[in-house]
């Protein structure tokens, strides 16, 4: 099994009755009407949340362009909306993601880049894991070189339950190659995606 393939090792079934208990734990009546699908829609919501289990992102970027071959400049695209879940609570976090690289002969379709950052948000996460891994895997799909991810996100287990604090968003970043090492080029990038250089 590679490793984003789904863990079959748990039945449909199994998963249906372990959202019942849950049911039964939180004092409810899974055999209720009102309840009697839920457990259904619920493991046919984790499919669609989960579904980058079965991805493998890196395949997103090997179709390049051959015809912009020669464009050295920074692509950037942002304001990437994404849904994920925090792997400590399984809670939402909702944000957007800005990722910008700078090619050197491979070019890739603007919406992979979105792609990309879908195939690991549909997983557990944790942000810094998920800014992370869009970045390595753009580095080593592409060779360009540098990668930038800016991902801003509110996460639900802060805002819905524990601290309960609103509007707060976590920012993180991960700058590679040339956009580590020369602060022209990362300060660029934070001016296409909004965000002052403070430093
Ligand atoms: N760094 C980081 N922390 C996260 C992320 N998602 C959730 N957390 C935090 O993970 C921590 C888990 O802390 P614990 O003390 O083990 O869990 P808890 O008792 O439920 O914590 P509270 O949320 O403070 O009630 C919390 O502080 C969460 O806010 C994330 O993506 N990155």
């Amino acid at each position: 099994m590679s490793d984003h393939a789904p863990r079959h090792d748990v039945t449909r079934e199994q998963a249906e009755e372990a959202v019942r208990t849950l049911l039964r734990w939180a004092g409810e009546d899974p055999a209720r009407e009102g309840l009697l699908d839920t457990p259904k829609r619920v493991v046919k919501a984790y499919g669609d949340w989960f579904s980058g289990y079965a991805d493998d992102p890196a395949e997103y970027l090997k179709r390049t362009f051959k015809e912009v071959e020669g464009y050295d400049e920074m692509v950037v695209l942002r304001d990437i909306e994404f849904e994920s879940h925090c792997e400590h609570h399984m809670a939402p976090i909702i944000g957007r993601a800005h990722v910008g690289y700078m090619p050197t002969n491979r070019v890739v379709g603007i919406s992979k880049l979105a792609r990309v950052v879908e195939g690991y948000a549909r997983r557990f996460q944790v942000q810094e894991k998920l800014t992370a891994q869009i970045a390595q895997c753009i580095n080593e799909t592409l060779k360009p070189r540098g990668v930038a991810v800016v991902i801003e996100a509110s996460h639900e287990c802060m805002t819905t339950r524990g601290v309960h604090k609103r509007g707060v968003s976590m920012v993180t970043s991960q700058m590679l190659g040339s956009f580590r090492e020369d602060p022209r080029t990362r300060a660029e990038f934070l001016q296409f995606i909004g965000i002052q250089r403070t430093c």
